[in-house]
């Protein structure tokens, strides 16, 4: 694939159990694009985006994430796969026993960062980017739920991913505070990372503009073509 084509679904089939989820999903990505999955709970939002980081199997067709192919990706490869790629979700998962700072350095430890001022820069760097540096040292319970979820986008953005998936990032939050964190994923995408959100939370996609696919009876239809 190219530099720039970091998605191509060509012709796929989804599966939860024996259910078909969704079919025929045609997708591009590309870098720095901004991408929204809309649709009704259990539409498939959730399927297609763990799909892309190989939780769930490639049914049929054709499905390119970088230079993998999901549907004969080796066991021992996924993890390079998600290392590629950002996740956040509406439940902040961040580790309750430890500090912001320890969150994030855990996470680079378990990615083979072994240098310690390297660590420290870098766990610095993503804190700047997402305009928490001077929280550091809190406890993830003495955030607010926004400022947690800002944690988890810098915890996104350490190994510097071209791909980030957002599932209803805004989900256990305020619209106010939603915005905020969508407003971020925004300026992140603009620096060059792709970004697929998925949310039925309509108001957001309207204020910030994104290509918009939808999940509906088993398809992803591309809103982008219809006038
Ligand atoms: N672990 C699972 N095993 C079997 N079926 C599942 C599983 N998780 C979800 N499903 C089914 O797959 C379908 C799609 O679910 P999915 O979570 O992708 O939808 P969604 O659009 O993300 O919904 P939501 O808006 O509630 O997050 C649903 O019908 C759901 O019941």
């Amino acid at each position: 694939m190219s530099e720039e084509l970091l998605v191509k679904y060509t012709d796929v089939v989804l599966n939860r159990e024996e259910n078909t989820i969704l079919r025929e999903v045609n997708l591009t990505v590309n870098r720095g694009d901004f991408l929204y999955v809309i649709g009704k709970v259990g539409s498939g939002k959730s399927t297609l985006l763990k799909s892309m980081y190989a939780e769930i199997p490639i049914e049929s067709g054709d499905a390119q994430v970088f230079d993998y192919c999901l549907q004969k990706i080796k066991r021992k490869n996924v993890p390079y796969l998600r290392r590629k790629i950002g996740i956040v979700f509406q439940d902040f998962q961040l580790l309750i026993d430890r500090s912001v700072e320890k969150n994030l350095e855990f996470v680079l430890r378990a990615t083979e960062w072994k240098n310690k001022s390297m660590i420290k820069d870098r766990i610095h760097e993503v804190l700047v980017q997402v305009g928490m540096q001077n929280k550091a040292y809190k406890m993830p319970h003495e955030l607010s739920g926004g400022e947690q979820q800002r944690v988890v986008i810098a915890r996104a953005l350490l190994n510097s991913p071209p791909l980030i998936l957002a599932d209803e990032p805004t989900g256990n939050l305020d619209p106010e505070t939603g915005s905020q964190i969508v407003a971020l994923l925004h300026t992140i995408s603009r620096k060059g990372t792709a970004v697929i959100m998925a949310t039925h939370n309509y108001s957001i996609v309207q204020t910030f503009p994104g290509k918009i696919m939808r999940c509906e009876n088993m398809h992803l239809v591309d809103l982008n073509q219809t006038p």
